[in-house]
């Protein structure tokens, strides 16, 4: 069996609290997950249950406060960070709720600016390609201000699927979408899955959760529950469970 792409063991996290004098807070509580090659797997729970502070150690961005991270299989605590952001410009793609696209830039120049960051050539064609895959054919020369939210978070994701990345990290990438736009954002994900891409998940739309291959269920920063061929129904009651055990 090939070994996982993204890993966690015993992953534990905190943040300082406000006073001094207070202990520092715990986010994460020993995670312990593997995400195979080609899996999506979604992170839903209920608001401050850790989701994204788990993608964020997940992919490198945050360094956790004990417990090991591999990423493409690297012990990300034993690499400098050089090589941590070499590992993610080569192999990760990032998509964010709020699109984080060059404003001065022309889609196509958003599409291709991580090749060229990279000093790798990224031919025209497949910048053209990748625009044709998400539908934006028409819109390349166009700034993100010219752009509608949905066609926005599409040039984010043909700027992810140009490079081909191993894994692609996505967090909450239709929380500003409405319903028609957030879905043709989430097909796009589940291709690039079914494309061969690890996807990485964190949602509040529990109908998205349910087109990963597995959802985990967060609460207090522990995996709560895992759902194996998840279905929207199934979704929704893990996390009603995680909420209530959460207030009581
Ligand atoms: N940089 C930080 N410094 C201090 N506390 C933080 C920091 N980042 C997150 N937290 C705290 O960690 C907890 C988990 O935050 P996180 O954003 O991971 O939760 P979440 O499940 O993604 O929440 P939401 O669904 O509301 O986005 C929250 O209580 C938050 O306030």
């Amino acid at each position: 069996m090939n070994p996982p792409l993204v890993a966690a063991d015993s992953l534990a996290t905190s943040f300082p609290s406000r006073s001094r004098k207070e202990p520092s807070v715990p986010v994460l509580c020993g995670i312990s997950l593997a995400v195979m090659p080609g899996e999506m797997v979604s992170i839903v729970g209920p608001s401050g249950s850790g989701k994204s502070t788990l993608l964020y150690c997940l992919s490198g961005l945050e360094s956790p406060t004990s417990g090991m991270v591999t990423l493409m299989g690297q012990d990300l605590a034993s690499l400098r960070r050089p090589r941590v952001a070499a590992l993610r410009r080569d192999h990760v793609g990032f998509v964010f709720q709020q699109f984080n696209l060059v404003p001065s830039l022309s889609a196509r120049e958003n599409v291709a600016l991580p090749a060229r960051l990279a000093r790798r050539p990224l031919d025209a064609a497949a910048v053209t390609a990748a625009l044709a895959s998400v539908g934006l054919s028409e819109h390349g020369r166009k700034r993100p201000g010219e752009l509608s939210g949905g066609q926005q978070q599409r040039v984010a994701i043909a700027r992810v699927l140009a490079h081909r990345p191993d894994v692609v990290f996505a967090d909450e990438p239709t929380g500003s979408l409405d319903t028609s736009n957030g879905a043709e954002v989430l097909a796009l994900l589940r291709s690039a899955a079914a494309a061969g891409s690890t996807v990485v998940l964190v949602t509040h739309d529990l109908e998205a959760a349910a087109l990963a291959d597995r959802v985990l269920v967060l609460r207090d920063g522990s995996i709560h529950t895992e759902l194996h061929s998840p279905t929207p129904d199934a979704v929704l009651g893990a996390v009603r469970s995680a909420g209530s055990a959460l207030t009581r």
